[in-house]
């Protein structure tokens, strides 16, 4: 038996069993369907949404009140700060507790005095100017990439909540906002009214009271180089570029361990008690870039802010990492590390913790990375510059200002309680036009030989002919500098001959492969009935070569490969690790195992199990699919299967019957029943299919099905047509039409899409995909490869870069920035 190093990254199981096809992307499908649905619900805030009231409620009150009565003096109520705090000379900056005013506060009462009310599209574009004089007064330029990202969002919550006379408006606002910002900025009126809460947070030592005296220019809060220098909640108030900006500093957190849980449990509820009569808008979590490691692990301490905060804390954090300028730690082989590729590194892992923490992978918090020190080199206007050339200060309010308008806009807009974060829960409804077409699109059990049942006709059809290959004369094959001295048009009757003689090897080969296939599975037959006669010695089976797995050049013990070995002792199981490199046990990673096997019961029965298994500490997760078949070499398969999958806390259990009737010869009809049950919900389906073979080049497949569920039905059916090339299957070049109609809830949607995949040459392939919808949706996609003709692709890029500049310039908003 072959020995096998590898190992398998969770949720990318692969296939190594041929035979069946694994129906991985259907697995994931409905999964990814059910998080697209609720991501869906957030299109204006995958991550700065406004923090739901939760955040700020009466929540855990007793455990407050209990955890009150045993607090120390060292976190003081905000007015015992006040009094050690001076003016600092300047009007417009001082450290006190002033109550602050949220934007959309201004605009009500601004509302009320003009005795009118404000729609909420004219809030939000009164926003939009704010953000525009904002960035201007900040010199940031709106080719920065944050820019768009919030121009897009606001311009996507704006059209859901749109009515459709407001459309044309919305489509504008951008636009108008912007001239207006301009205009206004140049006027110097009306002044400009921004104000900013933004609470700091994080362990003691890490930087917080540096940064927030960075941002100021000035030493406004106590920094201490030795011990805990923040020992009450206060509130920094200051201006910076005509931003109104309130800090709250809070005293810091002690590493996680079972001795301070209590203490920094005490800190938070101080934190939030203080905090519930005027919540901030920006949270920033602080860590030390330099201190960064996976050994170093913040987890419980994150844990332990979601138990107090609630989730939707993350929703508004900015995750603020000190001493970017630092030397940074050598990698695991003593080597230096990258300055970006280490920073990535440390975003990720943070990001994996929060995500642990929230118990939910879909929030993406942004990432600044700051440096304090008083010797970090300055750009010439004095301003601290990163090693990697950012000046983080400016980029920090710039955060600070999108997250605090996206978080306007929602409160404005009424988004703030769209999204749940935490695991799936069993609340979800799965959409039956989904759930229908994907049952018009599976593919049923192919063939033991594997090999398609079309591809199998049109070699059966081949078969008797003579390989054509055999009957060329021979040729010799030039070296590179006899080709040089051909001719121009000798260099391409050449080239074409060899084209032509590569086609017919390749239809050779997959004949031949074929052939051996078939064989093999008549071998198999003959010995299985010779074994019930006699006990003849059975031939060795054929060893199966499996993947390296790549091993570091040097011994690592922290590298699982150096420590685990599988080997593949059976060959009718493959059974394989799965690997988590950021599992909750670093030391160990391998958390799941992947199962696959393909097995003939009996004569013309076939089985095949695949499967992933992972268990942590916290989630269990199952990926599975048995399936059994009855395929006749001359007539009819049948098969049924048992799909099983996890979602969040729940299971998807689905299962499926399909036959598969070839009664005339070109023509095969496939029925197929499904029933799934997701949250004690059953989903019932069927559908007819039909397919045309018409000599090798033409195919028309035709299907119809119904899916009911909840007291719903959804109808659809299809009809493709698709025409192949000559040199099907050897070439891929092929070019199909479908048409599809869904109909759920009386409405009905039309769609056409169009695929073509055609060899332009011998060197250039183009895909071209296209589909449109009756509902006015559509998407058009052109790929080109080209292993010649270098100025081809350079005119393709330019091109490209060209129109995206140009609709850039024309309008910043109606462009998908995410990609
Ligand atoms: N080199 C370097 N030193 C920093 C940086 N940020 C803060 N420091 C230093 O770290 C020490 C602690 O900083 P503080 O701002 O007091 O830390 P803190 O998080 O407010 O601590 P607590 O108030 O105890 O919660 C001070 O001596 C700072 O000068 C940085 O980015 N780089
Ligand atoms: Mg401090």
């Amino acid at each position: 038996m072959e020995a096998s190093e590898e190992t398998v990254r969770p949720h990318s199981i692969k296939r190594c069993l041929s035979g069946f096809e694994l129906p991985k992307a259907r697995m994931k499908g409905f999964r990814d369907w059910v998080f697209s649905q609720i991501l869906s619900k957030s299109l204006v805030s995958s991550t700065p949404i406004s923090v739901t009231s939760s955040f700020y409620d009466e929540g855990n009150q007793d455990e407050e009140d209990n955890e009150q009565g045993h607090s120390s003096s060292s976190v003081a109520s905000p007015t015992s700060s006040a009094s050690d705090l001076s003016y600092d000379g300047q009007s417009n900056q001082r450290i006190s507790i002033l109550p602050q005013v949220s934007d959309t506060e201004v605009f009500q009462s601004e509302d009320n005095v003009n005795g009118r009310r404000k729609d909420n599209l004219a809030k939000v574009e009164h926003l939009q100017i704010k953000f525009f004089r904002l960035l201007q007064r900040l010199g940031q330029s709106q080719e920065n990439l944050m820019v768009p990202k919030v121009l897009y969002r606001i311009h996507l919550a704006t059209l859901i909540r749109a009515g459709e006379p407001d459309l044309k408006r919305v489509n504008i606002s951008s636009r108008r906002a912007r001239a207006i910002a301009i205009q206004q900025e140049e006027n110097g009126t009306p002044q400009l009214d921004f104000s900013c809460r933004i609470l700091v947070v994080g362990k003691t030592g890490v930087g917080k009271s540096a940064t927030i005296n960075s941002i100021f220019g000035q030493a406004k809060t106590i920094t201490d180089a030795f011990r805990p220098a923040t020992n009450c909640i206060q509130e920094v108030v200051g201006t910076v570029n005509g931003l109104n900006l309130t800090f709250i500093d809070t005293p810091g957190f002690l590493p996680s361990s079972t001795s301070n849980v209590k203490r920094n449990k005490r800190i938070m509820l101080s934190i939030k008690r203080f905090i519930r009569k005027s919540p901030p808008d920006i949270v920033l979590y602080f860590e030390r870039l330099d201190l960064m490691n996976s050994a170093n692990s913040d987890l419980p301490l994150l844990k332990l802010m979601t138990e107090v905060f609630g989730t939707e804390i993350w929703f508004n954090t900015i995750i603020v990492m000190t001493h970017s300028s630092s030397p940074i730690p050598e990698g695991p082989n003593g080597y230096a590390v990258n300055y970006e590729s280490y920073t990535s590194q440390c975003t990720n892992l943070m990001q994996h913790y929060i995500h642990q923490a929230v118990c939910d992978s879909r929030l993406e918090n942004p990432v600044l990375l700051v440096e304090n020190h008083p010797h970090c080199p300055k750009n010439i206007v004095g301003e601290r510059v990163l090693p990697n050339g950012l000046v983080w200060r400016s980029q920090l309010l710039l955060f600070c200002i999108c997250t605090k308008v996206l978080g306007d806009v929602n409160s404005i807009l009424k988004f703030q309680n769209s999204v749940e974060l935490g695991p799936a829960s069993s609340a979800r409804v799965p959409s039956l036009p989904h759930l229908l077409s994907t049952l018009l699109h599976q593919r049923p059990v192919s063939n033991p030989s594997g090999i398609d049942d079309e591809v199998e006709e049109i070699l059966l059809s081949d078969m008797e002919e003579e390989d054509e290959y055999d009957t060329l004369p021979s040729i010799r094959i030039l070296t590179k500098s006899q080709f040089e001295k051909l001719s121009k048009s000798q260099k391409k009757d050449y080239l074409d001959e060899m084209d032509y003689r590569e086609t017919l090897y390749l239809k050779k080969q997959l004949k031949e492969d074929y052939r051996r296939r078939k064989e093999k599975l008549l071998l198999n037959e003959q010995q299985l009935l010779n074994s019930d006669n006699s006990d003849d010695q059975q031939a060795p089976p054929e060893p199966v070569l499996l993947p390296d797995m790549a091993v570091p050049p040097s011994f690592d013990s922290d590298c699982p490969t150096h420590r685990y070995r599988c080997f593949v002792a059976d060959d009718q199981w493959l059974v394989r690790p799965v690997l988590d490199p950021q599992g909750w046990d670093h030391d160990v990673g391998f958390d799941g195992i992947n199962l696959e096997t393909t097995t003939e019961i009996k004569k013309n029965v076939y089985a095949m199990i695949v499967g992933q298994m992972n268990k942590d500490k916290q989630d269990f997760g199952i990926q599975s699919e048995c399936s059994a078949a009855y395929v006749d070499p001359m007539g009819p398969t049948y098969s049924a299967s048992l799909d099983v999958q996890s979602a969040g806390k729940d299971l998807i259990c689905t299962v499926r019957s399909n036959t598969k009737l070839r009664i005339v010869k070109h023509n095969i009809t496939d029925c197929g029943v499904s029933l799934m049950s997701f949250a004690k919900k059953y989903y019932v389906g069927a559908k007819l299919q039909d397919t045309l073979l018409v000599g090798n080049i033409l195919k028309f497949v035709m299907s119809a099905g119904l899916m009911e569920g909840s007291r719903q039905v959804a109808y659809g059916g299809s009809f493709e047509a698709a025409i192949r090339g000559g040199d099907y299957p050897v070439r891929n070049d092929n070019l199909s039409l479908t048409a599809t109609v869904l109909s759920f809830n009386k409405e009905t949607v039309l769609s056409g899409s169009l695929q073509a995949d055609l060899r332009l040459s011998r060197s250039t392939r183009a895909t071209v995909s296209a589909n449109l919808s009756s509902r006015g949706m559509g998407k058009i996609c052109i790929k080109t490869s080209s292993s010649e003709n270098l100025q081809i692709a350079l005119v393709a890029v330019f091109s490209v870069l060209k129109a995206l500049s140009r609709k850039r310039g024309a309008n910043y908003t109606g462009k998908d920035v995410r990609d």
